[in-house]
């Protein structure tokens, strides 16, 4: 069975007009939802199923042209969140109770209506598909029990995660208990788990509200400019029910993942922490539309393991159903955007789930354990007497019928390979030309000359009676089967030992390179930032990024190249130097907060740098600063400014050579950590507690303030950020000792 993959394009926004609407969809929209009014729910639902499934858009190259994807269904702005539950969730739970795991999740760019679709609002009609799915969940798990009169029980347990940059984080865990790789992952049978994630047992629908807001608060969601509560991470939902009966116990699981939405950054207008988390998620949604391609393509290398995310969604991987709900904008400006979601959806439908249920686990005595592909391809053999008879004629197959009725039935429940009953056929021969030959009295020498190990040598045939030579090779049949089942059960052995030791193999290198491919992707996220920093013409910034992404790729010419070019051209331009010491923070109260050996200024792109000019400019008549410069910045408060420059002597010079940034990732990592300007992370670093943690981000606090870009949120202004160890030493609470130890204590 394939993808079901349906399209749900969303409403207009606010901000958002008729005549920009691109988006057509088959069915006739108000006029449709108006008839559907009427209809009662079964109706409706066909009628919702019934609509034409195709969404059209516009070649943007020539508007006159259309594309056309078809879906497996297409729903509009007026279809309710009951309705899209109704039609397209509600069929899976019988199927989830039945042992099939359930993959529901919802894709499409940012901004679209994915977390509107899978969580949705508080209110009881704007709940999503995630609530409704465990109220559904609920309702027949009760209504189960009081069927089988308790005999039949039903568990439900929760385990919530997301992944952050490409981290693993456990939802029901505060964000302090973090730690900076995250959560491992593992193969387990073909299934990616992930370790050490909590899982909480939940058995009401209430207790599920509790949980889910609460974790939800853990998620890492942010303003951008295309969403006001924009997802930075993907979720992901386990909903593991157990299902209890007196025979047998099943285990089937419910996926709701909320994926983040691709961001074009030409619109969003991130900010530095931002763009890194938009690389991370646009990276693994590449990889996702990669994955998705090589499958339908046939190709022998899926890229499964590139990212975390298509590793745990194991898209066409996973056994069971799995259901992908694409969101789509309708206006103008997500054009481009949506077409590309249009085209991995489009080939999402191609990719084959393979519809497995889950194995039971049966009470009792233990049954031989057998690995579903070796079940699927073996079959118990059955008795050969009866084997015998489909190739005997008729009147011998009635006489040993008869002779069958005296005998004691056969026990043997031996199980073969298909690809093996080759003996009994050979076997099977003999004994049809044996019993044909007894029966049309035909010389004993037209058959075949029989093994040794079957007869001895001495023994005539003449001899022995057909029961005789039938009982005989029965029990040689029985002899033979029982060694080959036995040498293939070792066989068995040493395949799993085998695939034991190549998984724990594969684990101890993906372990190895886990470290690595971090490192890597993280120079990949600065050389995109950097691009995306050139591409708007700031240079100094595009020059810092392809700076830290240095180190990550240590001998790259085309880069070093690149670092070259832009400093000449940046030296080139000597406005934007000259304006750097002029907004440099004036020494006294506010230069005490900061070594000054390196102008905090230098971290803000050329074109803040010169605007932050022109405002000290117009605040002082246009005379550029005043002799009193306290006077121009706003006065950081006293006890930031007790810090005294004690760095002069040899301890700074221990951390001098960490003085460019780009020369070690772990300075960089301990810096990103530090200008996230996150408590819970800084106070997690080596030698640094919550009241630490906190100093030190008021500290920064300050200093935007002090440089005039204190507004976090509304500002297009980046923050002050510590672009060197010893500037991090000159912050209020912050020695070099305590650098030195957070740099030891920072893992990468
Ligand atoms: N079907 C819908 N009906 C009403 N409002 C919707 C619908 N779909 C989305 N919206 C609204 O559109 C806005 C964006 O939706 P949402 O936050 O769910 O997008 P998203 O795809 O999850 O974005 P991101 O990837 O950035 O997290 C929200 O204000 C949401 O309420």
């Amino acid at each position: 069975m394939s993808v079901r993959v349906v399209a749900r394009v969303r409403p207009l926004l606010k901000s958002e007009r008729d005549f920009d609407v691109i988006l057509r969809t088959g069915a006739s929209g108000a006029t449709e939802a108006k008839s559907r009014e009427s209809l009662n729910d079964d109706r409706k639902l066909a009628a919702l199923r019934d609509r034409d499934n195709v969404v059209r858009i516009p070649n943007p190259k020539n508007e006159g042209e259309e594309y056309t994807f078809q879906f497996n269904a297409v729903y509009d702005a007026d279809v309710t969140q009951q309705e899209l539950f109704d039609a397209e969730v509600a069929p899976t739970i019988k199927h989830l109770f039945n042992g099939f795991d359930v993959t529901l999740f919802a894709y499409g760019v940012t901004g679209t209506g994915k977390t509107h679709t899978m969580r949705g609002g508080k209110s009881l009609a704007d709940r999503g598909v995630i609530p409704r799915l465990l109220s559904g969940i609920y309702r027949r798990s009760r209504k189960m029990e009081k069927d089988s009169n308790g005999e039949t029980t039903v568990q439900v347990s929760l385990s919530y995660y997301e992944i952050y940059n490409d981290k693993v984080y456990d939802l029901f865990e505060p964000p302090e208990k973090r730690t900076l790789a995250g959560l491992s992952l593992r193969d387990n049978g073909g299934k990616t788990v992930v370790c050490g994630l909590t899982e909480k047992p939940c058995t009401s629908l209430k207790e599920f509200e509790g949980l889910y807001d609460q974790a939800n608060t853990n998620r890492s969601t942010s303003a951008t400019k295309l969403n006001a509560h924009s997802s930075r991470s993907h979720a992901i939902l386990g909903v593991k029910i157990t299902v209890t009966t007196p025979e047998k116990t099943r285990i089937s699981t419910a996926s709701a993942i909320d994926l983040a939405g691709s961001e074009d950054n030409r619109r969003t207008e991130n900010d530095k922490e931002r763009m890194v988390e938009s690389a991370s998620i646009n990276k693994s949604l590449f990889v996702l539309a990669q994955c998705v391609e090589a499958i339908t393509k046939k190709q022998h290398r899926i890229p499964y393991r590139e990212s975390k995310m298509t590793r745990i969604l194991s898209l066409g991987q996973n056994n069971g159903l799995t259901v992908m709900i694409l969101n789509l904008a309708p206006v103008r400006s997500y054009h481009l955007d949506t077409i590309s979601s249009l085209n991995v959806a489009n080939r999402t439908r191609k990719i084959e789930v393979r519809e497995v249920e889950n194995d039971p686990i049966f009470k009792g005595p233990a049954r031989p354990a057998v690995r579903p592909s070796l079940a699927a391809t073996r079959k118990p053999l059955q008795p050969l007497t009866a084997s015998v008879h489909v190739n005997m004629p008729a009147s011998v197959v009635k006489d040993s019928a008869k002779k069958d009725e005296d005998k004691p039935l056969k026990a043997f429940s031996v199980y073969s390979d298909r690809s093996q009953p080759k003996a009994v056929t050979q076997i099977r021969k003999a004994e049809v030309s044996k019993r044909s030959s007894l029966s049309s009295e035909h010389p004993i020498r037209t058959l075949k000359p029989p093994r040794p190990s079957f007869a001895p040598p001495q023994m005539s045939y003449g001899d022995i009676c057909a029961a005789r030579i039938e009982e005989m090779v029965e029990k040689k049949v029985e002899e033979i089967l029982a060694v080959r089942a036995v040498s293939e059960q070792s066989r068995q052995t040493q395949v799993w030992e085998l695939n034991e030791q190549l998984q724990r193999r594969l684990e101890q290198l993906e372990q190895r390179i886990e470290g690595t491919e971090d490192a890597r992707a993280e120079g990949l996220s600065y050389l995109l930032m950097a691009k995306q920093h050139q591409a708007r013409g700031e240079n100094c910034s595009a020059l810092k990024m392809y700076q830290l992404a240095l180190p990550h790729f240590p001998h790259n010419e085309k880069l070093a190249a690149k670092i070259a070019t832009l400093k000449e051209r940046i030296h080139g331009k000597p406005q934007a130097r000259q304006s750097v010491p002029q907004v440099s923070p004036p020494k006294g109260r506010f230069g005490s907060m900061l070594s000054l050996k390196k102008e905090p200024t230098l971290t803000l792109g050329k074109r803040q740098a010169e605007d932050l000019y022109k405002d000290y400019a117009d605040q002082t008549g246009g005379n550029g600063f005043s002799s009193d410069e306290d006077s121009i910045l706003p006065k950081p408060k006293k006890r930031a400014t007790s810090k005294s420059l004690r760095h002069n002597g040899g301890d700074l010079e221990a951390l001098d050579e960490y003085e460019d940034p780009s020369v070690s990732p772990r300075t960089i990592h301990l810096l990103s950590i530090i200008n996230s300007r996150d408590v819970s992370q800084i106070k997690l670093l080596k030698g640094v507690g919550a009241k630490k943690a906190e100093a030190i981000v008021d500290c920064l606090c300050e200093m935007d303030h002090a440089l005039g870009t204190g507004d976090e949120i509304v500002s297009d202004q980046p923050h002050f950020q510590v672009s060197s160890l010893t500037e991090l030493s000159t912050l209020k609470g912050v020695g070099v000792r305590t650098v030195e130890n957070m740099r030891n204590g920072v893992l990468v």
